[in-house]
């Protein structure tokens, strides 16, 4: 099978070091025969290019597409899919923003279109989904599908070390995006999280209503608060089918120490999926690095190559499963379909098993109880422009909020402002129920959050 490789960094290096190896019979039959990159000081092979055209015009049955962003790649994408070749992607922000458009090319020309590596790096968690879906009905999903901040929280909660050298440590090891705010404000876990619900759901969740908020704010306080209290914070994405329908986001979480997904560290995670029959189910592995990260794209390459049967995709016609020759000589010429799994078109296209409507998300995924830290303790001001940024009519005596914080009233005004119930912890740590957006508008204003409770997190 002849590969052609859109991007040579972190992860092109990756699957081209795995497929030039030939360690196994199924990468000895693949070949990186094309590479594309922006700079010419990536040129360090003679299949390296910085012109598309020469990529485009090389004899080619896959691309993979692994640069980043959205425009560039959604044109390289299309362009592959049109031709007629097949395409595999690590990358979620494109697949998360131009879902439609590209599984209707995909579908329309009848190639694969496959993206394992996008969520949860080397976790084979889309393929065991697709099983899971074949037999359940897949009631809900929640895990840590982000490397980086995974890799930053561990290094602040268990290590003291602070924010920004965290971050640093996960950039120079190749976990965090280009630009890391997608990791660090929760966008890239709502793509991750978005793409794996129209997996399962068959739905198009639009990301405008998937509330994401991240971990800018988050420092040794909170850890400190966390471990005095039992507890510790990861980032977490999750969905729920509802009777309204799909209920999704992706936030930091207060969990028990005692939780299966407080035990993961460094740059693991732990995708955690609740079906009828089966119940529980994790599946735990590096969610981003070059190597794992390329092993799920080749895997998926290997999927791809058994739907090629002598010259083309469109022998496997949707929902009749083939077995590619390398399969045969592996295991004889007897080897049927049922004695392996074998890759359909209709499995990388899509199929799901369940098809729901979309919830509306912008309120309810957001209500629960939270835990709230204001950037300055000694410093209410953040507080009182909540109190202000969430409701109408000022308090009578702005005073209470700069000359000395009166707590019955500043949780009255909190209540105000849309949070009902309680305090936990000393003045400068808070525990409320919200009761609507609110929360995305304190994040909004630098408070670091993390939901203590609700419906999504259970
Ligand atoms: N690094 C990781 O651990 C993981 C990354 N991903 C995703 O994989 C994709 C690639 O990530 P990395 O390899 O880390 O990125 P990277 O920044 O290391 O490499 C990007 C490559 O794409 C090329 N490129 C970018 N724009 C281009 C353009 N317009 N024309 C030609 N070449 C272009 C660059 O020259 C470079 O070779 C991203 O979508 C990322 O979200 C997914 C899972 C894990
Ligand atoms: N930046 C991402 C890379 C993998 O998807 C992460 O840290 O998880």
């Amino acid at each position: 099978m002849r590969i052609g490789l859109l991007g040579h960094g972190v992860v092109g290096q990756g699957v081209r070091k795995i497929i030039d190896a030939h360690q196994t019979s199924a990468t000895a039959a693949m070949s990186v025969v094309r590479i594309l990159v922006r700079d010419q000081s990536e040129i360090t092979d003679e299949r390296i290019t910085t012109d598309p055209e020469e990529f485009f015009t090389t004899d080619m049955d896959v691309v993979v597409e692994c640069m980043g962003g959205v425009d560039k790649p959604f044109e390289f994408v299309s362009r592959a899919l049109s031709a007629g070749m097949g395409v595999v992607s690590s990358n979620k922000k494109l697949l998360a923003h131009k879902y439609d458009e590209l599984q209707a090319l995909a579908t329309q020309r009848q190639v694969p279109l496959a993206f394992e590596a996008a969520i949860g790096g080397g976790i084979p968690w889309l393929h065991n989904l697709a099983l899971t879906a074949q037999v359940d009905e897949v009631e809900s999903f929640r895990g840590i599908f982000n490397g980086t901040t995974n890799y930053i929280l561990d290094e602040m909660f268990t290590h003291g070390q602070n924010f920004d050298d965290a971050l640093r440590g996960a950039q120079e090891r190749g976990y965090a995006e280009a630009d890391p705010s997608d990791d660090i404000d929760g966008h890239d876990v709502k793509y991750k999280t978005v793409l794996t619900a129209n997996r399962i759901w068959g739905v198009s969740v639009p990301l405008e209503q998937v509330p994401a908020l991240g971990l800018r704010h988050v420092d040794g306080r909170d850890a400190k608060w966390a471990a005095a209290h039992g507890k510790t914070i990861k980032l977490l994405g999750m969905a729920r089918a509802t009777n309204q329908g799909v209920m999704a986001g992706a936030m930091p979480v207060m969990l028990p120490a005692n939780h299966l997904l407080a035990g993961i560290h460094q740059n693991f995670n732990c995708a955690m999926v609740n079906s009828n029959n089966f119940g529980e189910a994790a599946y735990y592995g590096q969610g981003a690095g070059m190597l794992p990260t390329a092993f799920a794209v080749v895997s998926d390459l290997v999927s791809v190559q058994a739907l090629m049967v002598q010259d083309s995709f469109a022998l496997a016609a949707p929902g009749r499963t083939v077995v590619a020759p390398m399969w045969q000589e592996a295991w004889g010429q007897n080897a049927s379909p049922l004695s392996r799994e074998v890759a359909s078109v209709d499995q990388l296209v899509s199929s799901p098993a369940q098809s729901l409507e979309v919830a509306p998300m912008d309120q309810s995924a957001l209500q629960g109880k939270y835990y709230l830290r204001p950037e300055n303790s000694e410093d209410f001001d953040l507080l009182w422009d909540l109190v202000e940024f969430t409701r109408p009519e000022k308090l009578e005596n702005g005073a209470i909020l700069t000359g000395g914080v009166h707590l019955p009233l500043l949780m009255n005004s909190l209540r105000r402002a849309g949070f009902t119930t309680g305090v936990v912890g000393d003045i400068s740590t808070l525990v409320c129920e919200v009761e609507d957006s609110s929360a995305k508008m304190v994040a909004d204003r630098g408070l670091f959050l993390a939901l203590v409770d609700s419906g999504l997190n259970e």
